[in-house]
């Protein structure tokens, strides 16, 4: 008897060693999470392993309803159970693919909590060759470059190591209707042209295997920044100015930047985080560095010290005696 189509096989090669313990697919109907979701239905009962899926509907679109209703119907009849529609309310921060991104993330969290399950994306490799590319265009620093973790509870990405095509000629053997988002090939989004023009562009001056190499630097550069993570989080006292100094910068301000976020400061850009350390090394008596949340840090008596927000936002800060 033939064996299944290669794609169909490549795919369930994929996930199959990932399925260790219950399972959600987060499921869009495109054809990325649609393979995903058949190769989970067909894998997870061989593995003993509870396998379901989520929709979310982001309500954005006329029909959206709909359409999630049908994506559901799709994902029963492969097998999978439960099957969740979720309904979301997207806000305005940040523009609308940013925000409709945080209300899935975080409809999709809150199902994984509920079912004690992971949650499987069908991000490939071409998706973590547009992040790393992307990453690099916006100078967004080396966490970004790194792209997408394959597993990172309740996330776990297990098509990373295959292309695009690969899920597409998958849907395509076993008879799927992909839906296909229109937001996907709309040139008014970065990451599209990025797709259609400058991947296209760069195979043509490099050679095939662009999207392969990106990966494989997102890969390698990931390994790097999760040793100074753990190498960062190691550090006792994150406050402590003489035990900070002596470190290399790209571990002190990973120091820094851990400290910041676990004190609830919010996100930080580059110019907060080189403002901090400037406290720790080469200090010469500044004062008060303002944080974007409101707050702020000092240096006083050889330590670092978090502040409120100001009383007046438009007082100069106040200087710290030289040492
Ligand atoms: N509406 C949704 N409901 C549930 N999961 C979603 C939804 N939209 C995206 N996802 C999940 O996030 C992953 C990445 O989504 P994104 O839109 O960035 O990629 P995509 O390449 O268009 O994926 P797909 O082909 O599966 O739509 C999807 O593969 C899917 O697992």
């Amino acid at each position: 008897m033939a064996g299944p189509d290669p794609a169909v096989a490549a795919v369930r090669s994929a996930v199959r060693p990932g399925l260790t313990g219950p399972v959600l697919v987060a499921c869009s109907g495109g054809a990325d999470s649609l393979a995903l979701a058949a190769a989970v239905a067909f894998e997870a009962p061989r593995a003993g392993v509870p396998a379901g899926a989520v929709t979310v509907d982001h309500g954005l679109q006329p029909g959206s309803a709909e359409r999630a209703a049908t994506t559901a119907g799709l994902l029963r009849d492969l097998g999978l159970d439960p099957v969740l529609v979720r309904r979301v309310r997207v806000g305005t921060a940040g523009g609308p693919e940013a925000a409709a991104r945080e209300a899935r993330y975080a409809a999709l969290s809150a199902a994984a909590g509920e079912h004690g399950a992971r949650v499987a994306l069908g991000h490939t490799r071409d998706d973590q060759a547009e992040t790393v590319l992307l990453g690099l265009g916006r100078g967004s620093g080396p966490r970004s470059i790194a792209g997408m973790a394959g597993s990172r509870p309740p996330w776990w990405r297990p098509l990373l190591g295959l292309p695009r095509a690969s899920t597409r000629a998958a849907c395509t053997a076993l008879g799927l209707p992909v839906w296909d988002d229109p937001h996907n090939t709309d040139p008014a989004f970065t990451r599209v042209r990025l797709r259609t023009e400058v991947l296209p562009l760069l195979e043509d001056v490099l050679g095939g295997g662009v999207a392969a190499a990106l990966a494989r630097t997102a890969d390698l550069l990931r390994e790097d920044t999760e040793a100074l993570d753990e190498l960062a989080a190691a550090v006792a006292d994150p406050t402590d100015c003489a035990a900070l100094a002596p470190l290399p910068a790209a571990l002190r301000r990973r120091v820094l930047r851990r400290w910041l976020l676990e004190a609830g400061t919010g996100d930080l850009a580059a110019v907060h985080l080189h403002a901090v350390d400037a406290l720790v090394v080469g200090w010469r008596g500044q004062g008060r560095v303002d944080l974007p949340g409101g707050g702020g840090v000092v240096r006083a008596s050889g330590r670092l010290a978090l502040q409120g927000p100001r009383a007046d936002p438009s007082a100069p800060p106040s200087e710290e005696p030289h040492p």
